[in-house]
């Protein structure tokens, strides 16, 4: 019983998952900039603790990514009215994805760039 319920929550989360990346173009970009970064961390030969970060900053972005259009989407039910309460909730969401986005270049940047140069 909890099996099946644990398998219909992942079916779902799937589904939102592969929801995600048919509809936001945001998304899609990420995955193509994660799939250059493992590329370049193959050719240059990061490692163990560098891939553990490298990892979790790709995944942190493409779930963050999801977060904010789950958000988008809340509010564009919740109102179609100009209201300022909907543009400070998609307004921070996605400063919150523009937050991780810097952090994550940076910290790309202090892996790569001494090995490169
Ligand atoms: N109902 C609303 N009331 C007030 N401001 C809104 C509302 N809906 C969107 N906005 C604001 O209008 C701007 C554009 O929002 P919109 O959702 O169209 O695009 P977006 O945030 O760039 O998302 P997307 O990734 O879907 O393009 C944002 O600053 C957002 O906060």
């Amino acid at each position: 019983m909890m099996m099946r319920k644990f398998l219909r929550s992942f079916r779902f989360a799937t589904a939102g998952i592969v929801t995600a990346f048919k509809r936001e173009q945001n998304i899609r970009f990420h995955l193509i900039a994660a799939i250059i970064v493992v590329l370049a961390g193959c050719l240059t030969r990061i490692s163990h603790v560098e891939w553990f970060v490298v990892i979790l900053l790709i995944a942190g972005m493409l779930a963050l990514e999801m977060v904010n259009s789950a958000i988008e989407r809340v509010v564009d039910l919740a109102t179609t009215d100009f209201q300022p309460l909907a543009k400070q909730a998609k307004d921070m969401a996605a400063g919150a994805v523009l937050v991780f986005a810097v952090a994550s270049a940076i910290i790309g940047l202090l892996i790569f760039l001494p090995k490169w140069f």
